[in-house]
């Protein structure tokens, strides 16, 4: 079976009520993309939860809308043209949208991630490319950390840089679980997961079973209410936003053991020294490496000194 898209060129500010006319008058599914996307006059956007909030939105917008091939286009543009009192009906274009395998088109985009030395993250339709290297099965879904993101790779680079065998590790805001898998499988003894997003928590179990990995996962208050309310740990790594890490500074501080690491991710170079301002009166932390523009900080309770950085 085919289709048709309908292609609507329209300001910004129209492109939400259009979007919805359109789906509410018989259009299957409806995209708003940039209108402007690979032009000189793209705007810088960045959508992964992790990175900076947006700072302004695109100027223009596309929107695309998927028929049946035998629908009357031209009469459902009217129809959502009129539903949301648009002055005049918008000038469209067809493009047809030959049967594919979905599945298949879909899976092709997400290769097996190498990071480190010995780590691979590998979709569950990839073989894995080296069998004897650590490898974490993870699927693209819900929650954040597939390994692709710069502030997720600093975190795992870190972890196998400084093996904790035997130790323990907290995995605050722990997404897919990522960080605490790949801490598990490097030998840690006992991993805890703290995620706000109860999606996150769900999607991190998954992972966790179809890895083998034996870490709990909790939301932050049935943390405080868990065998783990006054534990503190090896290594404690935080992969956030630099403003919430900041307002956690004695929380996360006050989960660290004596002697025990702290990195922080989800930093900008820019905002380290601010980050790290704010962790002195407990954690005395330094950059230890960046990636893209990103920082990972790290230090270690009861240290006067800042640990060296990876690349020192
Ligand atoms: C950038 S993702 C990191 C995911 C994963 N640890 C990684 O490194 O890829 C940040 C995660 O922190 C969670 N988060 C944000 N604010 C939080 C908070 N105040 N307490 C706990 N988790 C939080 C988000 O829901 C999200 O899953």
């Amino acid at each position: 079976m085919s289709w048709t898209e309908i292609v609507i060129e329209i300001a910004r500010d129209h492109a939400e009520a259009l979007s919805d006319a359109l789906m509410e008058v018989g259009a299957l599914s409806v995209s708003v993309e940039d209108a402007d996307e690979g032009t000189d006059a793209e705007r810088p956007l960045f959508g992964e939860p992790g990175m900076e909030p947006k700072e302004a939105a695109w100027e223009h917008s596309r929107v695309v809308a998927l028929t049946e091939q035998d629908a009357d286009q031209a009469a459902i543009v009217a129809a959502a043209a009129e539903q949301i009192k648009l002055a005049a009906v918008p000038r469209f274009t067809l493009r047809k949208v030959e049967e594919q395998d979905w599945v298949r088109l879909t899976q092709s985009q997400f290769a097996p991630i190498h990071i480190g030395k010995n780590i691979w993250v590998v979709p569950s339709w990839h073989e894995a490319p080296d069998p004897d290297a650590l490898i974490l099965e993870l699927d693209p879904g819900l929650a954040f950390g597939t390994g692709s993101h710069p502030t997720t790779r600093l975190c795992m680079e870190w972890l196998e840089a400084h093996p904790a065998p035997g130790k323990t590790v907290l995995d605050y805001g722990c997404g897919s679980g990522i960080l605490a898998m790949v801490a598990k499988k490097l030998g840690a003894a006992q991993v805890a997961g703290v995620d706000i997003d109860p999606q996150a928590i769900e999607s991190a179990r998954d992972n966790g079973v179809r890895n083998q990995c034996d870490v709990e996962y909790f939301l932050p208050d049935t943390f405080a209410q868990s065998a783990y309310a006054n534990q503190r740990f090896d290594v404690v790594v935080a992969n956030i936003l630099s403003s919430p890490l900041k307002l956690m500074a004695p929380m996360l501080s006050g989960r660290v053991a004596d002697g025990g690491a702290l990195i922080l991710s989800g930093v900008l170079a820019r905002q380290a020294e601010e980050v790290a301002a704010a962790y002195a009166p407990f954690i005395k932390l330094g950059v230890w490496a960046e990636q893209d523009g990103w920082v990972a900080l790290h230090g270690r309770l009861g240290s006067d000194t800042v640990p060296p950085a990876r690349d020192a």
